[in-house]
């Protein structure tokens, strides 16, 4: 297993008026591993993610992603720096099929100029055949593969989060950020994802994550950093993080999940 950091949050400091929402925070990630972002409503979870992800500039520090600094960057940059990312709420074309949603977050990917595909050419063609086997493939990874044809609105909640997740790998990144990966899944879709997750750490992909369901936390991630009111309060492993009287008095005392 590759064990060397592959991102570094240093120091980040962001302000939002007179609000401080993130203080000093700096987290070093381990390839190949599944880092968990916790901490309790308001604590700047998601404001790290948009750090990360250079949609908000920080007012201090800096982020590097294998020791290159992430400058800001519109999302769809993102894809071609090798990070993909997932949100609370979906974000997908719901009268679109699944395959086509997949297909959609590979398009970074596409050498193909507008006239070639206009034109119909072998070229267009055959990256298109490309592209469709790599959706299928990671609709597989997700076991959404019969789901293929179906209109996106006609799936359940749970299964549309799937779609995400499939889309975001068929991108091919080297780094996934889940933001609430669990959120609105019943049971057996957590059991899904908990293992789809493991499979992914396994295959070699590195994930944060950011999730409120402490069981699926403890169970999933290798490292676990804590946030409250905007500053990291503790970091290790679920073990330690279960114990962390500070974590105990900020978050897990206030029974979030
Ligand atoms: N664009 C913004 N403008 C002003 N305040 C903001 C903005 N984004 C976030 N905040 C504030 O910054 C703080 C941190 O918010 P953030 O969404 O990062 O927390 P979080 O830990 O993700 O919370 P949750 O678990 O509820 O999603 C909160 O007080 C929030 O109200």
């Amino acid at each position: 297993m590759n064990t060397s950091s592959m991102l570094h949050v240093n120091d980040i400091s962001k302000w939002f008026g007179g609000l401080q929402a993130l203080s000093k925070v700096s987290i070093s990630v381990t390839a190949s591993t599944v880092h968990g972002i916790i901490g309790p409503n308001g604590a700047g979870k998601t404001t790290l993610f948009n750090v990360i992800t250079g949609m908000i500039s920080p007012d201090q520090g800096s982020v590097l992603l294998n020791g290159k600094l992430l400058p800001r960057q519109k999302p769809h940059k993102l894809v071609s720096m090798g990070i993909a990312r997932t949100f609370q709420n979906t974000r997908l074309f719901k009268n679109m099929t699944v395959l086509e949603n997949v297909m959609i977050g590979q398009h970074v990917h596409t050498p193909t100029p507008v006239f070639s595909i206009i034109l119909n050419t072998e070229f267009a063609r055959n990256w298109e055949k490309k592209t469709r086997e790599e959706a299928l493939i990671a609709l597989a990874f997700v076991g959404l593969e019969a789901k293929a044809a179906e209109i996106v609105k006609n799936l359940s909640y749970g299964q549309q989060r799937l779609v995400e997740f499939a889309r975001a790998i068929a991108a091919k990144p080297k780094l996934i950020l889940l933001d609430e990966p669990a959120a609105g899944m019943n049971p057996t879709e957590k059991a899904n994802l908990l293992q789809f997750v493991a499979t992914l750490r396994e295959n070699g992909y590195t994930i944060i994550l950011i999730e409120h369901d402490m069981k699926l936390v403890m169970n999933i991630c290798d490292t676990i950093s804590v946030l409250d009111h905007g500053k990291k309060i503790a970091e290790g492993n679920p073990e330690g993080i279960r114990i962390h009287p500070e974590v105990i008095r900020a978050y897990l005392g206030k029974r979030e999940s």
